[in-house]
């Protein structure tokens, strides 16, 4: 079984390349960065150690790399064959891939007798794998397209694990929480899919990604953006700061209230699965900087994203969304690292005002209630920044 993956980083080899590999794929990374694909050549190995008491090593083994800029005709051909192609690139990089995973899929079909391909996006963002579809799709023509209709599937997933920056002096070593989970959608398979060991697969997958995006996500976003504003460096410090993780807890029942009610989680369950991620971001044997966390703060304010939709959400079904709203306000205001989305919010609200800025990047109008929301928590935390 022959899997391609790409975008060899924290999430690629720390979760997604270490659970293929375990279930018996050869697994061939893709990556831009030279350094780690000439890495993963010469070594076809890295460890990958858990961050709990006992610090388990796993040693991945049988792995590969090529690099896509250089390596593209190979690339090409190792989707043309694989069985499995996988990506965590971020979602804004899947178009950059689509190309390639296009040429893939148009050479695989030249042979009549084409083996099914599963191809599985795995960023962060509902429908990741369906985004993928379109933009391959649209690189294909018209009888490609359907004769991938009958042999390529791309299924939803939902991702996590949390993987904070690394800076090892082996630069293929990756430390990750004990805790992942993985859950595909099952009804998307064709025929004949071997499952992943550790892959969770059920038949709608939207609960499933609106629950981890609105709780791991929205949660982790708004620790790292009123951390920013508090000047902590971690999330672990920020955390530990009862006024952002008093925040924190209050986002978490907003988008708590919206997911019980839209997809009828048990509401106890739903509790217990928070108080669980409120622990994962606490966990002392990580370090996970805020620059990390609160990366691209334009994807997470989008419409679609973590931010805005839960919010959305909440004013429509008449519940609560004011620490959604503070946690959207305090992400104008982050300028952690040297993030060009940051930047990019920083020249807006300076030429357009914050009015503006937040309904060109939330899609959220200036009359509507939760826009005003949003900007009378920015005029509060202004102050502040
Ligand atoms: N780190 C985490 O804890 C989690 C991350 N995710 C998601 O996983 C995805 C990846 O995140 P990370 O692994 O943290 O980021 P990362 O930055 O560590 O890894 C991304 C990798 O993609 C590579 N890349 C960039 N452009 C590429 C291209 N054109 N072709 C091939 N490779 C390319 C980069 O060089 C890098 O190695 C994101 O969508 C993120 O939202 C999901 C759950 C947890
Ligand atoms: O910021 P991104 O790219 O969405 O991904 C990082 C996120 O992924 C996670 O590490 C796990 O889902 C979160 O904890 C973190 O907020």
């Amino acid at each position: 079984m022959k899997a391609v993956h790409f975008g060899a980083g924290n999430i690629g080899r720390g979760f997604i390349g270490l659970l293929l590999s375990q279930a018996g794929y050869e697994v061939v990374f893709a990556d831009v960065n030279e350094q780690v694909v000439a890495a993963l050549k010469e070594r076809g190995e890295y460890s990958v150690v858990l961050a709990g008491e006992r610090r388990e090593t796993t040693v991945v083994r049988g792995v590969t790399a090529l690099n896509s800029n250089a390596d593209n005709e190979a690339l090409v051909r190792a989707v043309a064959e694989a069985d499995l192609v996988t990506t965590a690139v971020g979602v804004s990089v899947l178009k950059h891939i689509a190309g390639t995973v296009a040429e893939g899929i148009a050479l695989r079909l030249q042979h009549s007798e084409a083996k099914p391909l599963h191809v599985i996006a795995c960023e962060n963002a509902i429908g990741a794998s369906s985004q993928l579809k379109e933009l391959v799709y649209s690189r294909l023509d018209e009888e490609n397209r359907m004769r991938a209709d009958r042999s390529v599937a791309f299924p939803d997933a939902a991702v996590d694990r949390i993987v904070p920056q690394q800076s090892h002096k082996d630069i293929l070593k990756v430390v990750v929480e004990p805790f992942f989970e993985w859950v595909v959608e099952a009804s998307a398979m064709l025929p004949g899919y071997r499952p992943i060991g550790g892959v969770k697969y059920v038949d709608r997958l939207l609960p499933y990604i609106e629950r981890k995006l609105f709780t791991v996500n929205t949660g982790h976003c708004s620790a790292a953006y009123m951390g920013y504003l508090q000047e902590y460096d971690t999330i672990q410090a920020a955390m530990n700061d009862g006024e952002v993780a008093g925040h924190v807890a209050s986002v978490l029942q907003e988008t708590g209230a919206v997911l019980v009610k839209e997809h009828g989680f048990d509401a106890e369950e739903h509790k217990a699965y928070i108080a669980k991620i409120l622990e994962r971001f606490r966990n002392p044997a990580l370090t996970d900087e805020v620059s990390r966390v609160g990366r691209s703060p334009i994807r997470k304010l989008s419409p679609g994203d973590r931010l805005a939709r839960p919010a959305m959400k909440a004013f429509e079904q008449g519940l609560e969304y004011r620490y959604l709203a503070r946690t959207m306000a305090a992400a104008l205001l982050f300028r952690a690292g040297d993030d060009p989305e940051a930047a990019e919010l920083q020249t807006a609200l300076q030429t357009s005002g914050p009015s503006e800025t937040i309904a060109k990047y939330t899609g959220i109008a200036p009359d509507h209630p939760v826009h005003r929301e949003i900007m009378e928590q920015f005029e509060l935390l202004q102050n502040w920044a």
